[in-house]
């Protein structure tokens, strides 16, 4: 019997990541799930698995959840305090599934104690790569991409010699707006930005398909995890979001990851890595999709991807900063305050100010610099949208 700890148990990967274990009763055991606001179910889920944990990050739900799980002997706690308690019980295998930046200390923690970390957080490697990796280093502890480009490339990489690798391309949808007129995008409603062509996942990470910042963060996780030189990091716009990535190698010849567009084919490769087992995903009939589609990235559609070649080459606390100021300007685009295309100004104007005057931007990489950059980044990113230069017009 494996421990199972899931992080972020009542979203979109922690849903997925639950549907996988539930099906599988005499090989796991869940140590503890946490979620956030969804209280009813985080209990019907740590009821059904058995969680010995289970822990809402919100203080002020901690009377709610005690009461949905009274009399079942499941301990209940609440707040930071007991995430990061959660995150190091003594689980074998680790769910990284907290949306944004929020993930990373949770994530820390676990990879510091030991567990293997299935990484679906994307934020972690962004804001503290070389935190992260040095951590697993130091503990022994196995680090397992679970995002669907970073799986792919993991699986493509699999007995490769790095020296042989010339080009690594991790595929996008092209979001919600990708046949939209580019004039139409800076009148995008966030309902507009909140779905996907292809993949079923939590709001944050669909607006960030449609402006490409999703696949900005994938570009700086790819150069983190896998030690990359930038320049040779490529982004395709693919439709069908049957490839996830392609690795090119010095003989011209190109390995490439297909599976259908269900996340339970990437969490079911960490789970049981590094084994294979049958998982309950779609089988996809290549007669009957017919065609895959490649078109390049049009720049002026999709800025962001040019703020990570930016962040990718400054290089030290960059991704921290880029990553708070976009929280921020994610909230600010949800809540109506700035128009869609406005995110990545307020992202490069924090860029700009953080790089002449925080002198924090080359300080050592541990978690208290890191936390603090994200800090500033967020309160230069809010006075950007106060001051009304990003507003909706
Ligand atoms: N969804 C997907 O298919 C993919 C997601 N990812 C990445 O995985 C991560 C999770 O994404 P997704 O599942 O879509 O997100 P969701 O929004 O669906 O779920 C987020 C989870 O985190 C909890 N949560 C939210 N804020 C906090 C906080 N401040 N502290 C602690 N817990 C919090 C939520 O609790 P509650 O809902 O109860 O409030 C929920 O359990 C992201 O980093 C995303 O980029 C990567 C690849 C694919
Ligand atoms: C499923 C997954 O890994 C997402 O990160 C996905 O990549 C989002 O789709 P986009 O290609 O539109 O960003
Ligand atoms: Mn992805």
């Amino acid at each position: 019997m494996r421990g199972i700890t899931i992080l972020g148990a009542t979203g979109s990967i922690g849903q997925n990541t639950v549907d996988l274990i539930a099906r599988r009763p005499d090989d796991f055991t869940v140590e503890a799930l946490t979620g956030g606001h969804n209280i009813d179910l985080l209990a019907k889920d740590a009821r059904r698995l058995g969680a010995k944990l289970a822990v809402t990050a919100h203080d002020n739900r901690y009377a709610d959840l005690k009461a949905a799980l009274s009399g079942t002997g499941i301990e209940v706690a609440a707040g930071q305090g007991a995430l990061m308690e959660a995150a190091q019980r003594p689980a074998d295998w680790v769910m990284s599934a907290i949306v944004g930046a929020a993930g990373l200390a949770p994530g820390l923690a676990a990879l510091e104690r030991g567990a293997a970390l299935a990484l679906a957080n994307k934020e972690t490697l962004v804001c503290a790569g070389p935190l992260v990796l040095e951590t697993a280093a130091r503990s022994g502890a196995d680090l397992i991409p679970v995002d669907s480009e970073h799986s792919a490339l993991y699986q493509a990489l699999l007995g490769e010699d790095m020296a042989s690798v010339e080009r690594v391309i991790i595929t996008a949808s092209g979001g919600a707006f990708r046949d939209w007129p580019l004039e139409q995008l800076a009148a995008a409603t966030p309902e507009q930005a909140s779905t996907h062509p292809n993949w079923a996942m939590g709001q944050r990470i669909t607006v960030d398909s449609a402006s490409m910042f999703n696949k900005a963060l994938e570009l700086i996780e790819a150069k983190e995890f896998f030690h990359l030189d930038p320049e040779i990091i490529e982004v395709v716009v693919h439709r069908e979001s049957l490839v996830h990535a392609l690795v090119g190698h010095i003989d011209g010849g190109i390995l490439a990851h297909l599976g259908p567009a269900d996340m339970r084919h990437a969490i079911g490769y960490a789970l049981n890595w590094p084994a294979r087992v049958d998982l309950p995903v779609e089988r996809l009939n290549l007669a009957k999709i017919g065609q895959l589609t490649f078109e390049a990235p049009d720049p002026a559609r999709y800025p962001a991807l040019a703020i990570a070649q930016r962040v990718m080459r400054r290089g030290g606390l960059s991704g921290a900063a880029m990553n708070a100021a976009k929280e921020v300007a994610l909230d600010a685009f949800l809540d109506s305050r700035i128009g869609f295309m406005q995110m990545a100004e307020v992202v490069t104007r924090v860029l700009d100010r953080i790089e002449t005057d925080s002198g924090l931007i080359d300080a050592a990489f541990d978690l208290d610099n890191v936390l603090s950059m994200d800090q500033i980044a967020r309160a230069y990113a809010w006075e950007n949208v106060n001051s009304g230069v990003a507003a909706v017009t």
